[in-house]
């Protein structure tokens, strides 16, 4: 569904060269729950931004279903954005104004997309994730973990081919991480291509496929299968070893 080929990012840190991510080779295939994850400053974000195509590349290609993103223009990679892939931040960013309703039906508007239509998926989508009791509460009246679920509303509202999600449970108690991981989880179960970084072992469990990134190159891909929740304790041990041999 994706593919990188050769995709470096270097950034001018004024006296040198920093390579953040080193000719990058990476297929991710439609319906996988992929988890990118590697230390503090590996590159992770980076290669999802790459990969998503809210980054630009300094060299090498990256395909969407056989398409190169990277050469789209403004107007291309812009479609592409609102209308293919959904993304969630570790950092919510809902538009503060506006319900919870409001923020998740935002990019349907913003498509263009008949607005009775966007309101009734809206609703939909808010119960789907659980939340649909405080559609009309402004994300300052909710928790933490119920503004994430409204992001995820809001990612999908336009039904994205591929889900990427930054660190989605960084800033949520283990708790309320759980759900957003179980809510990922099911929508994968119902074919949603996801694409996770993030340096939680536990959320890593949920993967199909684990690639680990060091120093900006892909240090090693581990497939694990579909996850089911009585292989949480086998899987944790499983991705430990992995990452213990690429030491
Ligand atoms: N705009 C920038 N200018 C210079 N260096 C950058 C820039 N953005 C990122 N970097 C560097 O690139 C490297 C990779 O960053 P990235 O955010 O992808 O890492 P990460 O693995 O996601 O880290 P974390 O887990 O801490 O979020 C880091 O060393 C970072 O300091």
């Amino acid at each position: 569904m994706i593919k990188a080929v050769n995709v470096c990012k270097s950034y001018d840190t004024g006296t040198a060269q920093f390579h953040a991510a080193k000719s990058v080779n990476l297929d991710l295939y439609e319906g996988d729950f992929t988890v990118i994850m590697g230390s503090s400053g590996s590159g992770k974000s980076t290669l999802l931004y790459l990969l998503s195509g809210l980054d630009t590349l300094t060299s090498g290609e990256v395909y969407f279903k056989g398409q190169r993103i990277d050469e789209y223009s403004e107007k291309e990679i812009t479609y592409f954005r609102s209308n293919k892939i959904g993304y969630v931040y570790q950092s919510i960013h809902l538009i503060p104004d506006l319900t919870l309703l409001e923020n998740v039906a935002f990019p349907g508007y913003v498509a263009g997309r008949s607005k009775s239509e966007v309101h009734h998926q809206a609703l939909n989508l808010l119960e789907m994730v659980g939340i649909a009791e405080q559609a009309d509460r402004l994300p300052s009246q909710v928790s933490g973990g119920q503004q994430q679920r409204a992001a995820i509303g809001r990612a999908l509202i336009n039904s994205p081919e591929v889900i990427f999600a930054d660190e989605p449970t960084g800033a949520l108690s283990q708790e309320q991480g759980t759900i957003i991981l179980d809510i990922l989880t099911d929508m994968n179960r119902k074919s949603q291509s996801i694409v996770m970084v993030t340096h939680d072992i536990k959320a890593a469990c949920r993967a199909d496929r684990l690639v680990l990134v060091e120093d900006g190159s892909i240090h090693g891909i581990l497939e694990l299968g579909k996850y089911s929740t009585d292989q949480l304790k086998a899987r944790e041990n499983q991705i430990f070893k992995f990452m213990a041999d690429k030491e």
